[in-house]
């Protein structure tokens, strides 16, 4: 890649493990490769970023030669001539920074800012790209059941960061979820062997309305907008006692629809539903504070029942040599926004198909994280937030040819919840013209599944 976009340039690659870097150097003649030494710790992060705000004057300017530097957050032994360049990019993609004695990226990033601040050769921008996108929400679920949790440094830095996550993009990979990785790959396994099975096994489960639209459905069977989806899934609901909401809830009662093979298929899927409920509700209580409102605020009459739905999905291959039934397009999944609170999405970990829409319009593809949930907000946060928050609209484009599988937990409010913008959002949003009507969740869900299929 460094090749292809440097035109007759230089390319330095520095990383902290010298064989590391002088693997590189021999895999890529045309590159120069040093190590360096990281000093920082992700646990001291309060103190270096306080360092350099007392330092901005003295050791730790933004323009400055950093060979000669004091500043704790600069590296200041790469090579000379390294500050002596006026880089056209840099690109920080590491070092690791996901537990307390990790470096993390701080040195990188101030370096790499002192250097395009720092450049004798005119007007010419450096651009400067840091890759650092997943949210550790650990943090937040160490403190999720203290009542005074938003007063923890820990827990207010990530309620900063799904504020901006939520408000900018509606989108966000979150780590340090505590569903562990084992499960969380089994769930994608078993699920491959199921839709691996020949149809007659699948079909046993079969997806109808008398099940209460539990169960299998097969490719083409789910509809968006019209058009038949390139999917197959299992649909699974929180089970609902009989009556329990009346006319609403009838269309949605029946059990859940679990296959007999692979084998305690179920009781994976109910630990691993089990797990995702808790999660979401501690994401919830850090959304709720970033919202501005207590950290219960999405629980009692909103969400303290939630509902909740889980779609375990798999998408044949493009040349779909890998499938039993051929694809007719490529849209595994067409444009939607998800119905209730929060999306954790687990996908497949090597092949990029989700893509969700930005602000501007473009469509931009979710790759692919391994061991992060991709999460999404839905039509029902959008309304409590007032529009701060936007479901954001997404869809699946296939074009590998291997076959991909997800597992879509969808964290809802109560079935019966009539939801209508939370007090603080309306004074949030004042002088907006947007206002949305109170929805009662199960209604818009019952609408939603009565369309999704033809029957
Ligand atoms: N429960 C949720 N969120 N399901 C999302 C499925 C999106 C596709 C569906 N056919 C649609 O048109 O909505
Ligand atoms: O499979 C995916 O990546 C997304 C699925 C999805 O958006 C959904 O089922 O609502
Ligand atoms: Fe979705």
């Amino acid at each position: 890649m460094y090749e292809s976009l440097n035109h007759n340039g230089r390319t330095v690659f520095i990383d902290e493990n010298r064989y590391y870097a002088a693997y590189y150097e021999q895999l890529h003649p045309e590159i120069d490769a040093y190590d360096v030494q990281y000093t920082t710790k992700t646990s001291e992060i309060k103190d270096l970023i306080s360092t350099a705000r007392d330092q901005i004057k003295n050791e730790c300017r933004p323009v400055q030669n950093l060979l000669f530097s004091d500043c704790k957050l600069g590296l200041n032994d790469l090579p000379n001539h390294v500050y002596e360049i006026d880089w056209d990019v840099i690109i920080v993609d590491g070092p690791r920074g996901d537990w307390a004695d990790a470096p993390g990226r701080i040195q990188p990033i101030f370096t790499a800012g002192v250097l395009a601040r720092s450049k004798k050769g005119g007007n010419a921008k450096t651009h400067v790209f840091v890759h650092d996108f997943r949210k550790d929400i650990s943090p937040l679920l160490a403190k999720c059941d203290d009542p005074k949790m938003a007063e923890d440094p820990g827990v207010s830095e990530v309620v900063k960061q799904l504020n901006q996550a939520c408000k900018e993009a509606g989108f966000f990979y979150v780590k340090g979820h505590g569903v562990p990785q084992s499960l969380f790959n089994q769930v994608k396994e078993q699920t491959r062997n199921f839709f691996h099975l020949p149809y007659e096994e699948k079909v046993k489960i079969k997806l109808t309305p008398a099940t209460g639209y539990r169960g299998y459905q097969r490719i083409g069977e789910n509809i968006t907008k019209g058009v038949p989806d390139m999917h197959e899934a299992i649909d699974c609901y929180r089970e609902l006692k009989p009556g329990a909401y009346g006319d609403l809830g009838k269309v949605m009662e029946g059990c859940n629809q679990w296959p007999q093979d692979p084998p305690k298929f179920k009781d994976m899927m109910e630990e691993y539903i089990n797990l995702c409920t808790d999660l979401a509700r501690n994401i919830m209580r850090g959304i709720a504070l970033a919202l501005g409102g207590s950290p219960y605020e999405f629980e009692g009459d909103r969400a303290g029942d939630a509902f909740w739905v889980t779609r375990i999905i798999g998408y044949p291959g493009k040349s779909s040599e890998n499938s039993q039934e051929k694809p007719t397009h490529d849209i595994g999944c067409g444009a939607h926004t998800d119905y209730g609170l929060l999306t954790l999405l687990n996908q497949d970990d090597d092949i990029t198909a989700l893509q969700v829409r930005n602000r501007s319009g473009e469509w931009i593809s979710a790759p692919p994280v391994p061991g992060t949930f991709v999460c999404n907000i839905g039509d029902m946060l959008k309304i409590y937030s007032n529009g701060l928050y936007e479901s954001t609209l997404h869809r699946v484009i296939i074009s590998s040819p291997k076959y991909r599988v997800s597992v879509a937990y969808f964290y809802e409010t109560n079935f019966d919840a009539a939801v209508e913008p939370l007090d603080v959002c309306k004074v949030r949003v004042i002088g907006e013209a947007k206002k949305f009507d109170r929805a009662v969740y199960g209604e818009h869900l019952v609408k939603k599944v009565l369309t999704n299929f033809v029957y």
